[in-house]
């Protein structure tokens, strides 16, 4: 580092030695955090700075995807895409390494109507947070796969944009996180190198001509960073993209990139560098016709779900043999059958609810989704009760109506209950649950 920044290194060097900056990105489909009074991620319009940590697991909007806790470096990739590509029309976009999902639910909020965002993760023990993360956004235009980067082959040329938020050496990371600090080693530097580029050469065959390649990590070295981009350049044949970020926000341009410092801006350390492929093999796949093992909706389990849904018409809706529903937007249909036809498993698609006998349960991913009938029958909760939802405790609500309710908090929706008079039954599944002890509050 000292060879890198010269005689900015005493400052590089201070900034470590202070705390990281917390910073969270509101949701701008679940508006229900006050942000005034907070100081203002220059780079993103949802961005904020919070003055102290707090204990995010005691704020029920922050369990019903109201925001997302991000740190704020790496909320650049906003303004970056914006950039380079255009929002006229409906984009299809990958982001290869995903979870837990920080970069997915940012590239959803903005990505313009009508696009398709498919979160990958190869880490199979990783992807059960990033579906719950990018469920808890709501947001009907996303899906989740857990492939290989080479397990994309079929679909060369099939994306607009392709983030690679590659695994790295995580030198941007020793603020926040020590532990990161005791799995660096130069060995492991030249592996993380070697792994991008293996990633990066998958993710460029992804990309259709005229698309972007993000290339991002958050580590300092020249070898993940400025030789993997200038890799990018000269072996993959790939257009570097000059971005142009004020002077005041503190970004630093490297030979084909951008680096964020501490001591240079209110975030962490985080690289990131855009590429355009001028010319490459446009997408030659076909759809499938029927995905996997799912059927179409039986006509009378059809009419019932139009209850659930706001605009029912906008989707289309498959059914598992154990009569689990799932539903994605309609003018997506012909993209995610060809991603069905192309990834061995296809991909996950959000469940909307399971018949039993003649009983329909909603699914926790539709209390979250934006995609949600307002008609449904809510019931508000405040902050303390709503801790008591998401504890899983049974709530007594005899004021409210009988049968399916969802709870909610100042607006938003955290999950469902039937209300059977006496009792009501929680229905937030185990995993969602708070698990601290919350009696202090
Ligand atoms: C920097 S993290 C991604 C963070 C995420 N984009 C976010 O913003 O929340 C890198 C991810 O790559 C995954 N990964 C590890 N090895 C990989 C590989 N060989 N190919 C693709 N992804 C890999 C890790 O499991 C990890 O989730």
């Amino acid at each position: 580092m000292k060879a890198q920044l010269g005689a900015d290194f005493p400052a590089f060097a201070d900034a470590l030695a202070h705390e990281s900056p917390v910073s969270i990105r509101l949701n701008p489909a679940k508006a229900a955090y006050d942000p005034s009074g907070l100081s203002r991620v220059p780079w993103h319009p949802d961005g904020f700075y919070l003055p102290r940590r707090p204990v995010f697991t005691l704020d029920p909007v922050f369990h019903a995807g109201g925001y997302y806790v991000q740190e704020a470096s790496s909320m650049i990739i906003h303004e970056a895409l914006s950039q380079c590509v255009s929002r006229k029309h409906p984009l299809r976009i990958l982001d290869l390494c995903a979870a837990p999902g920080g970069k997915s639910t940012l590239l959803a909020s903005w990505m313009p109507e009508g696009s398709l965002l498919l979160a990958n993760e190869v880490i199979r023990s990783r992807v059960t947070v990033l579906k719950e993360n990018l469920e808890r956004w709501g947001h009907a235009g996303t899906f989740t796969s857990s492939y290989d980067p080479d397990s994309f082959q079929k679909l060369t040329g099939f994306f607009d944009v392709v983030l690679v938020d590659a695994p790295c050496s995580g030198e941007g990371l020793f603020r926040k996180d020590p532990d990161a600090i005791q799995e660096w080693s130069a060995e492991h530097v030249q592996l993380c190198a070697a792994r991008q580029q293996r990633i990066l050469a998958a993710a460029n065959a992804l990309v259709a001509p005229g698309g972007v390649l993000l290339y991002s990590t958050c580590t300092y070295n020249e070898f993940e960073n400025d030789q993997n981009a200038e890799w990018l350049a000269t072996a993959q044949g790939l257009t570097h993209l000059l971005l142009d970020f004020p002077k005041e926000w503190g970004l630093t341009a490297r030979a084909k990139g951008y680096q964020c410092y501490p001591h240079r801006l209110s975030g962490e350390g985080f690289y990131l560098a855009a590429f355009r492929k001028k010319e490459g093999i446009t997408f030659q796949g076909k759809p499938s016709r029927y995905m996997g093992k799912l059927y179409d909706v039986p006509k009378k389990n059809a009419a019932a779900i139009q209850d659930w849904v706001q605009n029912p018409k906008d989707f289309f809706y498959l059914q598992r043999p154990d009569g689990t529903v799932l539903f994605a937007p309609k003018n997506l249909h012909e993209e995610l059958m060809m991603l069905d036809a192309a990834l061995p498993q296809g991909v996950w698609l959000r469940e909307a609810g399971e018949f039993k006998g003649k009983d329909f349960i909603p699914a926790q991913g539709l209390a979250m989704s934006t995609a949600l009938h307002t008609a449904v029958p809510t019931v508000e909760l405040n902050r303390v009760n709503s801790l008591q939802f998401l504890k899983k405790e049974s709530l007594l609500l005899p004021d409210a109506p009988k049968g399916w309710l969802l709870a909610q908090h100042k607006g938003l929706g955290l999950g469902w209950m039937k209300n059977l008079g006496n009792r009501t039954n929680n229905y937030l599944p185990k995993d969602w649950r708070i698990r601290m002890d919350i009696r202090e509050i």
